[in-house]
């Protein structure tokens, strides 16, 4: 064990879930339905690669929907749809929604999808995405959900890795002032992407009905003509998902979520971190293409028989900063889990929360915030105005599930600002130095995990054992390494500081500067670049692009500013929120060619960052230095 906070009902709770690991878990699988029930809990015969549950069956759409349907609470409230930019909002009780995902498990059924098989969504924030993740689940099938910010190159690339038999799209998205065109993008990504896609379901919205081709079907059209499907039983350590999140190169990694110990996690986490049961209304106002939509607006809620909100809109713009307000009182939100940008978001445009007056927020118990680090200012403010604890939660695409949090559920602990509070039982949490040796209270480090991850991580990469072991497991032996910074106080409380790495936050959406920074080397003036993340008030962190013009090169900067921004966002999608392009006269690098992209980052962001002995030519830095501290 590391560091203790004290001896009540969550210290206990860790305690044994280290200790004795598999009969921590044996017990929270009681929450989960099983079609046989796992004999191995914790199956070591192939470390590195451990699994959960091994043996046991089961169907994670029949545990979050019919189960519950079965059990009589049909007409309680599964799901409700909030759109302010289409000015529309629906309710599906828990026998709606099975209805809807039973047909659309029969449409993907008639074309083709069987257990194992992929099914890729690029969807926006309808009820139709969650129907067709559960109907996916239902067959048995593996889903891949690109969020919609991405641009066709992108989308190209996970179809490419995920090769899926059938893509699920939208005729468009709508984001404030501008509808998005979503098929369009799609046929692009297919025509850009080696792997063939033989069909395509595509659900027509009024706001930009997209044309048809030969392999292209109406989703209205299939689902009057479906016959229902029911679930199909599969291996706890079959795969339910694979989820592409942004690393260090430009080609993103395949998170594979396993059937059993993702069920388990859940339930678990929703109890105990979030407080939230059966009859309850959970917001997650995030987006089912990132790992909180897919877990905390899908499954979570779901499995807990709780009833989940999807948002089709913005904390501001929609039509103002009182959006959030709004929809906790319309449906007696008990607890919403957002991002800080998107609380940061309210602040800048009603800095004392005036737009909350006139809407009832007595349901609202907690707010969670994650995604990204929650600075003090934007903590403080949330809980000055909300007057309810404000909960700091951090975990990754990675774990599926917190890895620190303040367990509502299980022991409410005192908050500190700037803290996440507390390891979740089954993590076994480590800061370690550059050697993997563990570090003192209070000192910073690498933030690592020992070995076996808990139940709901990820087991390995798609289609990519070694990756997996390459990138978490070869870092520090016996440890997965988060790529996190920080350290854990004298009470246990983990502090998270940064990225280890060249991975960045903007707005909570993890992004890799290594493929922007593909993108830039593409202009045909650009000798060099390298692109970093410099803090931003509002977006925790923005990239920005410090680029060496070829000798002889003449472009105005605004122009060649504007050349690279277009093809970012051509190439990347919006997502990247990728503006700015600096000329500088030369790169700081090692004497082997490195460029020291740690060295500009510190620099950049006011911080005392003494360059490495390494370094080639340190005047290289005085030429920089106000370049990288400039707007
Ligand atoms: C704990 C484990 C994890 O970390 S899981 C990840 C958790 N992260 C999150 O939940 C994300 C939280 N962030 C957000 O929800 C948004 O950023 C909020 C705060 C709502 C602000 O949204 P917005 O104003 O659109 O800014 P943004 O930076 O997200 O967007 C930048 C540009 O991209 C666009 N965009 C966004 N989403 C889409 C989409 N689905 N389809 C098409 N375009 C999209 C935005 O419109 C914006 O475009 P523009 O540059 O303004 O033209």
């Amino acid at each position: 064990m590391s560091q203790a906070v004290d001896t009540g009902a969550y210290q206990r709770e860790r305690d044994r879930s280290i200790e004795d690991p598999e009969g921590f878990w044996r017990d929270a699988a009681a929450a989960i339905d099983w079609d046989v029930e796992p004999p191995i809990v914790l199956d070591r015969s192939d470390a590195p690669y451990y699994r959960w549950f091994t043996g046991g069956r089961l169907n994670t759409c029949f545990n979050a929907l019919d189960r519950h349907v079965l059990a009589g609470h049909g007409e309680r409230l599964a799901l409700v749809y909030d759109s302010p930019v289409t000015g529309t909002a629906d309710t599906y009780s828990y026998s709606r929604l099975l209805d809807e995902v039973a047909t659309f498990a029969g449409v993907l059924r008639g074309l083709g999808v069987e257990k194992g098989d992929r099914v890729l969504l690029y969807m926006p924030m309808v009820p139709e995405a969650v129907i067709a993740m559960l109907a996916t689940a239902r067959l048995g099938a593996v889903h891949s959900v690109v969020f919609g910010g991405f641009a066709p190159h992108e989308l190209a690339i996970r179809i490419d890795d995920a090769t899926p038999k059938v893509v699920v799209s939208a005729s468009c998205g709508i984001e404030p002032g501008r509808v998005v065109e979503y098929k369009p993008m799609l046929d692009r990504a297919l025509e850009a992407a080696d792997h063939t896609v033989d069909a395509t379901v595509i659900l027509q919205r009024p706001q930009a009905v997209a044309e048809m081709g030969e392999r292209d079907h109406d989703w209205r059209a299939l689902a009057a003509a479906a016959e229902p499907a029911g679930c199909v039983s599969v291996e706890a350590t079959d795969p339910l998902y694979v989820l592409y999140t942004s690393g260090t190169t430009g080609k993103p990694k395949g998170i594979v979520r396993d059937n059993g110990g993702h069920a388990v996690a859940l339930a678990w986490s929703m109890r105990n971190v979030y407080d939230i049961g059966a009859g309850d209304v959970f917001w997650a106002a995030s987006d089912v293409g990132w790992v909180v939509g897919h877990s905390y607006i899908v499954y979570a809620p779901l499995i807990a028989g709780a009833t989940t909100v999807v948002y089709e809109g913005k904390p501001v713009g929609t039509p103002d900063a009182s959006a959030f307000w709004r929809v906790i009182a319309t449906y007696g939100v008990k607890a919403l889990f957002t991002a800080p940008t998107a609380f940061r978001a309210i602040k800048k445009e009603d800095p004392d929360a005036s737009l909350r007056a006139g809407h009832d927020l007595s349901s609202l118990q907690t707010l969670f915030l994650a995604g990204e680090r929650l600075d003090p200012d934007t903590y403080h403010w949330a809980s000055d105005i909300l007057g309810i604890p404000v909960v700091d939660n951090w975990w990754q695409t990675e774990t599926g599930w917190p890895i620190a949090a303040n367990p509502r559920g299980l022991e409410p602990l005192p908050i500190k600002p700037g803290s996440p509070s507390v390891i979740m039982p089954g993590y076994d949490v480590r800061v370690l130095d550059e050697r993997g040796l563990p570090v003192e209270p209070g000192q910073e480090g690498n933030i690592s995990i020992r070995l076996p991850l808990p139940p709901g991580t990820l087991p390995t990469l798609w289609n990519d054992d070694k990756r997996y072991v390459d990138s978490y497991l070869a870092v520090f032996s016996g440890y997965y390494a988060t790529g996190d910074g920080g350290y854990i106080d004298e009470d246990g409380y983990i502090f998270v500081m940064g990225r280890t790495d060249d991975v960045i936050n903007v707005a909570g959406h993890r992004l890799s500067t290594g493929s922007m920074e593909a993108v830039v080397a593409t202009h045909p003036m650009v000798a060099e670049c390298a692109v970093i993340g410099v803090h931003d008030q509002l977006k925790g962190q923005i990239p920005r692009a410090f680029v060496v013009l070829k000798a002889g090169a003449d472009i105005d900067p605004k122009q060649l500013e504007k050349e690279i921004v277009a093809s970012v966002r051509d190439e990347i999608g919006p997502v990247a929120a990728f503006k700015s392009v600096v000329i500088v006269p030369g790169l700081p690098k090692t004497r082997s060619g490195k460029i020291l992209r740690r060295t500009m980052r510190g620099i950049a962001d006011g911080r005392p960052e003494a360059p490495p002995s390494t370094i080639d030519d340190i005047s290289v830095l005085d030429v920089l230095r106000p370049l990288l501290q400039g707007d």
